[in-house]
């Protein structure tokens, strides 16, 4: 049989998601969330399950070195790939929300400075509502921004809000709901189909039993 490429990154996504694969009687006995290794095969020999940084994932699915991906939502909206996005796995939920110090209207603002690990989605809502963005593109502790003065707002993930309440910061927007997607090479589910469709089966059922 075929064997399928899955890359993921890492961290909390890849622990729900392969407990959501052996649900779907996918196992990857071999692996071990402490292990540095980067490729472990399933049980059967059929998936081949690679660890990229989360950001890469859609990158190694567009160009076909992944057959198949698993990536939060706002990374997709960040920065879209030509991928087919099959399927919402309804793992790493969180939200992405405009955050900042209570006492902030935002609304009123013509001109704001905005810190985000996402810019271009960041830029986008504030432009839809008319409001001029200065970007500050960070990569994490983002929360650390508006205490130190380096903007007036962030855009990033909340879950459970313990990061902003620690911080002294409140969500002033929310943007949209996140969750994990399964995104899928063009010509991969093109040529490997069979394979394909019976993995997506597979996940269906082992998401019955998940959720
Ligand atoms: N606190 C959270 N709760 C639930 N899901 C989250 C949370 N933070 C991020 N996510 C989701 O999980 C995905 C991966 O997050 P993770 O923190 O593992 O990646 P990262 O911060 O980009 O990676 P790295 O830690 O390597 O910089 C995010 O793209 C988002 O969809
Ligand atoms: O609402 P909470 O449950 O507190 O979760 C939200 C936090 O989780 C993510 O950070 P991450 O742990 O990825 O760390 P980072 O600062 O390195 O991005 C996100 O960027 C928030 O900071």
């Amino acid at each position: 049989m075929e064997m399928i490429t899955l890359a993921m990154a890492k961290g909390r996504i890849a622990n729900e998601a392969i407990s959501l694969l052996e649900n779907a009687g996918i196992l990857f006995s071999d692996f071990e969330d402490k292990s540095r290794k980067l490729i472990f095969l399933d049980d059967n020999r059929s998936i081949k399950l690679i660890f990229v940084k989360a950001v890469d994932v859609p990158t190694y699915v567009e160009l076909g070195a992944a057959d198949i991906g698993v990536i939060g939502k706002d990374i997709m909206l960040e920065d879209p790939k030509d991928v087919y996005e099959l399927m919402d796995l309804g793992i790493g939920k969180c939200k992405l929300s405009v955050a900042g110090f209570p006492d902030k209207n935002l609304i009123d603002r013509s001109q704001l400075t905005v810190a985000s690990k996402y810019p271009n989605l960041a830029k986008e809502y504030f432009n839809q509502k008319g409001i001029r963005t200065k970007m500050i593109k960070l990569n994490g502790s983002v929360e650390l921004a508006p205490l130190i003065s380096l903007a007036d707002c962030i855009v990033d993930i909340v879950e459970t809000g313990a990061t902003l309440k620690e911080n002294g910061l409140v969500v002033l927007e929310t943007i949209t709901a996140v969750s994990a997607r399964l995104i899928v090479n063009k010509a991969s589910f093109a040529m490997k189909t069979e394979c394909i469709q019976n993995f997506i089966s597979d996940v269906k059922r082992g998401l019955e039993v998940y959720s």
